[in-house]
């Protein structure tokens, strides 16, 4: 028996995507894991599966699973290219919630990440700590996008090598993504993200929507900025009513079958 298959990419941020809305799959982790690995699967930084909604207001639930087999609250990329996948600005029903999608005025696909959460509970921290400035080396700010995030802004020269070590830290119960950035302006940031459960990938969209709201409550960042990564460019917005609007590319690269 086979099973149909989506590959696509948002800024080189690549996901195999299987819609089990009208195919049988179960998630089962030596799949997931065999179809991310480059070598012996079709190859991408997180596996997503569509299933049929059981939220009112959805059309859609959304999973997202890194190619460890952990699965994660939110990815922003992959979250545009299946708005990208399906058309009609569907509503994803995410585990951080209901997240409405848009086209901004050029086209590009958008999604509304909702509201970012600032407490240590929430992100989740392992103790009580401020999380403008968690007590690490560096001292970066935390925040979750429906996943955990930390952001430094001392550069991004050393992510490779900082990353691994930091995703596990012990301040970290469920690890967390780690963000390296360097503020250009108040609205342009360059950044590279340490992913958890993945590594280093060429973007990733909830960092670069927690990179500016870390940034913002920093005083760095204005509250619309751009976020260049190695794969290309997000526009953020993180509106006053506290929501995060992120735009950005989504492609699909090709489809296919996989035996299962
Ligand atoms: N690439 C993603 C984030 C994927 C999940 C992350 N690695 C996690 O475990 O939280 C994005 O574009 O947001």
């Amino acid at each position: 028996m086979t099973i149909r298959f989506h590959k696509m990419q948002g800024l080189g941020n690549d996901f195999v995507v299987i819609d089990a809305r009208n195919q049988a799959f179960s998630p089962l982790l030596n799949i997931i894991v065999s179809l991310c690995d480059r070598r012996l699967g079709v190859g991408c930084d997180q596996f997503v599966l569509l299933e049929a909604p059981d939220r009112p207001g959805a059309d859609v639930k959304v999973r997202f699973f890194n190619p460890d087999g952990s699965e994660a609250g939110a990815c922003g990329n992959a979250s545009r290219c299946v708005v990208a996948l399906l058309g009609s600005a569907p509503v994803l029903q995410t585990a951080a919630g209901l997240l409405p999608s848009f086209e901004n005025a050029h086209g590009v696909p958008g999604v509304d990440m909702g509201a970012p959460r600032l407490e240590w509970q929430d992100v989740p921290l392992a103790r009580p700590c401020d999380t403008l400035r968690l007590p690490l080396a560096g001292e970066p700010a935390a925040c979750s996008m429906g996943n955990p995030h930390a952001t430094f802004f001392d550069g991004i020269g050393d992510a490779a090598t900082r990353g691994p070590a930091l995703e596990r830290d012990s301040l970290f119960p469920e690890r967390a993504n780690i963000g390296f950035a360097q503020v250009m302006a108040r609205g342009a940031l360059r950044l590279r993200v340490w992913e958890r459960g993945a590594g280093l990938t060429p973007a990733c969209g909830s960092g670069a929507c927690a990179a500016v709201v870390n940034g913002v409550r920093r005083g760095l960042l204005d509250r619309s900025c751009r976020v260049d990564m190695d794969g290309g460019t997000l526009d953020i917005v993180w509106r006053e009513d506290g929501h995060v609007l992120m735009a950005g590319p989504a492609t699909h690269v090709f489809e296919g079958f996989w035996p299962v």
